[in-house]
């Protein structure tokens, strides 16, 4: 038997075969969970003029020192109040020497201004007010321009927007936003014992899961999705439900990849021009694994997962997302690990490299990780306790409780 090939080189494979999807614009309301195509860059300065952050009053900080004592009553510096200012209103006059003028939160500055004392730090008279405080020179304001100019760069291009990025976008008023084009994913669940979620099995029947897991994960990792169904073992079935999802970017069928007499997928695939590309990986779980491209009449990437519910997981977070990553412009095309400390004694060891579920904590000041009590592949009641896996290579040693550990999050 030939030696099965390694994950990093079925990583390589799937990331050459990979086409970059083409662009689009959306508007921002649309642009949640999309990838952006281009670097975006800022059109103006953030804030968009000196403005006060605290409540009180706007005043030249190199004042308090000459003022101080120019109330007999009092030990601390005054100034003469001359203007107030709120947040949507503009200063209709500069702050001159011994002078302070009240200011609300967000409201411009006038000209003049070298700090802002808050309304808690002062006692006002008629039109002095008093400063309890020392406040230094840029206390409580903020420059025009400070956080952004004009010019720079807002996001990098194979940026996924989460609400931080519109609200930061919406900020600079870039209301059109460059995207990739959603990747659109096909499900094929295939077998002859599987019925749908709401239905009660018959006997040596199980319910098809698959497609809920697979179809969250792509919705999770931003596609459109289409159900296929499920097609029972027979080539005619097979080759119908293929031909309707070799229309999506990518397509993936679970089941029917092995060994079994029954275990159609590779040929009903070559038989539709699916080019294989690779035919199992050695990784457990999730050994079976088939990779394949349709070329014409449009590019469609094709994985046969094993049927088994946490081989197909496990092969959706690691070969399934790097083929989006790069359909996307995701860098890097493979999702790094996160090295994680053991929480505890860990031993499992096995001749091919696994990835096993696991509890990921980052609570704490560092990140931890465990593995969960698993039954393998078939053991998706497991998962229920876990929120990622941990890598242990290909008859690891037992790790000692504090050592590092390469963990990867479900997300
Ligand atoms: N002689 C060999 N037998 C098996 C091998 C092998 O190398 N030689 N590999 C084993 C490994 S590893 C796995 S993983 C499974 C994968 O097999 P298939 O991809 O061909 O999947 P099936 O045989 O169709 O199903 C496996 C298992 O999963 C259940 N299943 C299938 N589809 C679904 C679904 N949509 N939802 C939930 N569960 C599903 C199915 O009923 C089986 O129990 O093969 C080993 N055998
Ligand atoms: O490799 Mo299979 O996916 O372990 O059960």
């Amino acid at each position: 038997m030939p030696p099965l090939l390694d994950i990093p080189a079925a990583l390589e494979l799937i990331s050459t075969s990979a086409h970059a999807l083409a662009e689009e614009t959306v508007p921002l309301h649309e642009a949640l969970g999309r990838v952006t195509s281009q670097t975006i860059l800022s059109p103006e300065s953030a804030p968009l003029f000196d403005k006060a952050l605290m409540d009180g009053y706007a005043i030249r900080a190199e004042d308090l020192a000459q003022s101080a004592g120019l109330s007999t009553s009092s030990p601390s510096p005054s100034l003469r109040v001359v203007g107030l200012i709120c947040a949507g209103q503009t200063p209709s006059r500069s702050l001159a020497a011994g002078e302070a003028i009240q200011i609300m939160t967000g409201a411009p500055l006038p000209s003049g201004t070298t700090a802002v004392v808050k309304i808690e730090a002062t006692t006002r008279k008629e039109d002095l007010v008093f400063i309890h405080e020392s406040t230094a020179v840029g206390a409580n304001l903020i420059r025009r321009g400070a956080v952004m100019q004009p010019g720079q760069l807002v996001l990098s291009a194979g940026q996924r927007l989460a609400p931080q990025h519109l609200a930061g976008l919406a900020e600079l008023g870039i209301v059109t936003i460059p995207v990739k084009q959603k990747p659109t994913l096909a499900i094929l669940a295939t077998g002859d014992e599987l019925v749908p979620p709401s239905e009660k099995p018959g006997p040596g029947q199980i319910r098809n899961s698959n497609e809920t897991l697979l179809a969250s994960l792509a919705l999770q990792a931003g596609c459109d999705v289409q159900r296929l169904g499920i097609a029972s073992d027979s080539l005619d079935e097979l080759t119908l439900k293929i031909r309707q999802g070799l229309a999506a970017d990518l397509l993936l069928l679970t089941g029917g990849v092995s060994a079994g007499m029954l275990d159609l997928v590779p040929q009903a695939l070559t038989a539709e021009g699916v080019e294989k590309i690779f035919h199992k990986v050695d990784i457990k779980p999730g050994k079976p694994i088939w990779f394949g491209i349709k070329r014409q009449p449009k590019t469609c990437l094709v994985f046969g997962l094993p049927g088994n519910p946490v081989s197909s997981l496990v092969c959706f977070e690691l070969f399934v997302k790097t083929a989006l990553r790069r359909l996307s412009g995701i860098s890097p095309t493979v999702a790094p690990a996160i090295e994680a400390l053991a929480a505890v004694d860990e031993k499992y060891t096995s001749d091919r490299p696994t990835y096993h579920p696991a509890l990921i904590d980052s609570t704490g000041s560092s990140i931890t990780a465990r593995t969960i009590p698993w039954q393998g592949s078939s053991d998706l009641q497991a998962t229920l306790s876990a929120n990622g896996m941990i890598y242990f290579p290909a008859n690891s040693p037992p790790s000692k409780q504090g050592e590092t550990l390469l963990a990867y999050r479900w997300c």
